[in-house]
């Protein structure tokens, strides 16, 4: 029996051979690349590579040899295509990507609308971002705000995506994806809930607390010890707020914060009752022009992939191989279509940088409906 050194001895030989054999593909497909260049055909060929990968299986032995030169040759086309998507962002060839570069937002003279009323937490986000004395209002929804930045009654939207604690709001995802709107900045606030009542309730009296669902569901532990009272959802924290305070029933009480308790004149019946300390809430600018500050360093995205193995796995390469690092990935099942899913991702990096064009690129051709949600 050979001994292991032999053993290494020839794989290296053989590897040789395959290093060779690889920089030898590369550079043909290097040439494919500039002939789709000249001819505008798409890089991606579904039917060659499925028939590759049936020819390559068909020249190998035993189930074994056969998925793994499948697997293989998956991997070598994606590469093959990489490079392909590298030639045409050097040629300028890089689809639609009207995104412009600007220095600043001009932050005194916006209209920034808010979700909620007076004392929501969105209205605490944007005196976070535009400053206490901007040019602020309030509408109800999320969608009432999309809007009124899609018909220019507003310049920016300042709307929760993502609690620490109780994870995405999804509807925000469905709205990025639904209005042809921008995502321009971002800014982190603590979010730190009272229960608060009609001045002089008392804990015992309470059998009833609103407050928006995710409110609820960032106070679970607190609540659970009360678990006679009923929990009714409502738009926002601040409404459940006015709502206690219009109605002036001791039986009620809402999950709000401490500034809107105030502008309410309820009482704090119990303080910081969130399960989560350190719970925070991030908020996204949103305007309906397509602009990115010079310095972002984030861009989200949204694409839809086909229901089928692999599909997902194969899309993830393209961050791997230009090494920009993804911080989050949400699903969301798209309309009509079950079991089909709208994959929404964030990674590091800037519309200028030449790994994240390349990476564009390929996503723009690979999946369907990428949508450039925003670079901040
Ligand atoms: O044949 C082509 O059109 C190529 O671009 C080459 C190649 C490959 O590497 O074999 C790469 C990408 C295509 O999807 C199909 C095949």
């Amino acid at each position: 029996m050979a001994t292991l050194e032999e053993l290494r001895v020839q794989l290296d030989g053989i590897d040789n051979e395959i290093a060779r054999l690889f920089e030898e593909r590369m550079k043909v497909c290097g040439e494919v690349g500039e002939y789709k260049i000249q001819s505008g055909k798409k890089v991606l060929d579904r039917q060659r590579e499925n028939n590759k990968l049936a020819d390559v299986a068909s020249k190998v032995h035993g189930e074994f040899n056969k998925k793994g030169i499948q697997e293989l040759y998956t991997q070598l086309m994606s590469m093959s295509r990489k490079l392909q998507y590298q030639k045409l962002v050097e040629a300028g060839a890089l689809g639609r990507l009207p995104f412009i570069a600007i220095e600043s937002l001009e932050k005194e003279k916006a209209r920034v609308v808010f979700q909620g009323v007076e004392g929501a937490y969105g209205q605490a986000a944007m005196f976070n971002y535009f400053g206490e004395s901007c040019n602020g209002f309030h509408v109800h929804t999320f969608r009432d705000a999309m809007e009124a930045i899609e018909e220019g009654s507003a310049d920016y939207a300042v709307l929760p995506i993502e609690n620490s604690s109780a994870g995405a709001v999804n509807e925000m995802y469905d709205l990025l994806d639904e209005f042809e709107n921008y995502i321009v900045a971002e800014t982190i606030i603590p979010i730190t809930h009272t229960l608060a009542g009609i001045p002089g309730t008392k804990l015992e009296e309470v059998k009833c607390v609103y407050s928006k669902a995710e409110a609820l569901m960032q106070t679970t532990h607190f609540l659970d010890e009360h678990a006679d009272w009923q929990r009714i959802s409502v738009v926002n924290t601040a409404v459940a707020a006015a709502k206690v305070a219009a109605e002036q029933n001791k039986e009620q009480a809402a999950v709000c914060s401490a500034y809107a308790a105030k502008l309410q004149g309820l009482e704090i019946l119990a303080d910081n009752i969130n399960d989560e300390k350190n719970n925070s809430t991030r908020f996204v600018i949103v305007t309906n022009q397509k602009v990115y500050l010079k310095d972002a360093n984030k861009i989200s995205i949204s694409f839809e992939l086909p229901h089928e193995s692999g599909s997902l796995y194969r899309i993830l390469s393209h961050f791997i191989y230009n090494d920009l690092n993804m911080t989050k990935i949400e699903s969301r099942p798209i309309e009509g279509r079950n079991w089909e899913y709208r994959f929404f991702v964030d990674f590091e990096g800037n519309m200028e940088q030449p790994a994240v064009k390349n990476a564009l690129r390929g996503l723009r051709e690979e999946t369907r409906n990428l949508n450039i949600l925003g670079n901040y």
